[in-house]
């Protein structure tokens, strides 16, 4: 669980940059968080509690961010930590799901056979903005064949109401962030 002290030190590290990298998106920066072991290790363990809670056998992390969060949380779970990755980057046999996000849109893959069925999976990335890239990452795994256990991200932005969006493909499986702003 996470506790309030927890949740503090984490939002002290994420820092705030306005119109970036559009006008008119308040973007939420992890580097300061990245570069401060302590909130780091912390981040790292509230990520692996979840992951072993959920009863995980997979970790699936999103390019980009989303990987500096998961691998270090797949060697601490003793998980395995499978990539989904930008269109084009995996040299093996690929499913592929395009989706939206709160400044663009886009298309992420993941090995074929990383995935099959039995598979418990937990996604984690760093925000949740829109849903649209959490949702397309869900979509991912059940088309591989997988289950997914939860979906796990550090920040959610309330204001954008992706939760709203992603509850519905989420079909009961829960979402947890870690702080909400
Ligand atoms: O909820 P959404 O509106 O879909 O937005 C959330 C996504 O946006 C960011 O990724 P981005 O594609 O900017 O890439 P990066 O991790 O490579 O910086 C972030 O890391 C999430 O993956
Ligand atoms: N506002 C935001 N800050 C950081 N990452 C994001 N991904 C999508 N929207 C974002």
């Amino acid at each position: 669980m996470t506790d309030d002290s927890t949740r503090e030190l984490l939002l002290s590290r994420i820092r705030d940059v306005t119109d970036y990298p559009k006008p008119g998106v308040m973007f939420k920066d992890i580097t300061p968080l990245l570069a401060d072991p302590k909130a780091f290790t912390v981040l790292t363990d509230a990520l692996a509690e979840l992951a072993v809670r959920h009863g995980a056998t997979k970790i699936v992390g999103l390019e980009a961010r989303g990987f500096i969060l998961a691998a270090p949380v797949a060697v601490r779970s003793g998980i395995g930590f499978i990539p989904v990755r930008k269109a084009g980057k995996l040299p093996g046999a690929t499913l592929s799901q395009t989706y939206d996000l709160e400044y663009g849109s886009a298309e992420m893959e993941v090995h074929a056979e990383d995935l099959r069925e039995g598979d418990r999976v937990i996604v984690i990335d760093d925000v949740l903005a829109t849903g649209g890239t959490a949702e397309a990452s869900v979509e991912l795994v059940r088309r591989a064949g997988a289950e997914v256990v939860a979906v796990a991200v550090l920040l959610e932005l309330g204001f954008l109401d992706g939760r709203a969006r992603l509850e519905p493909h989420l079909r009961g499986v829960p979402l947890e962030a870690l702080i909400k702003v």
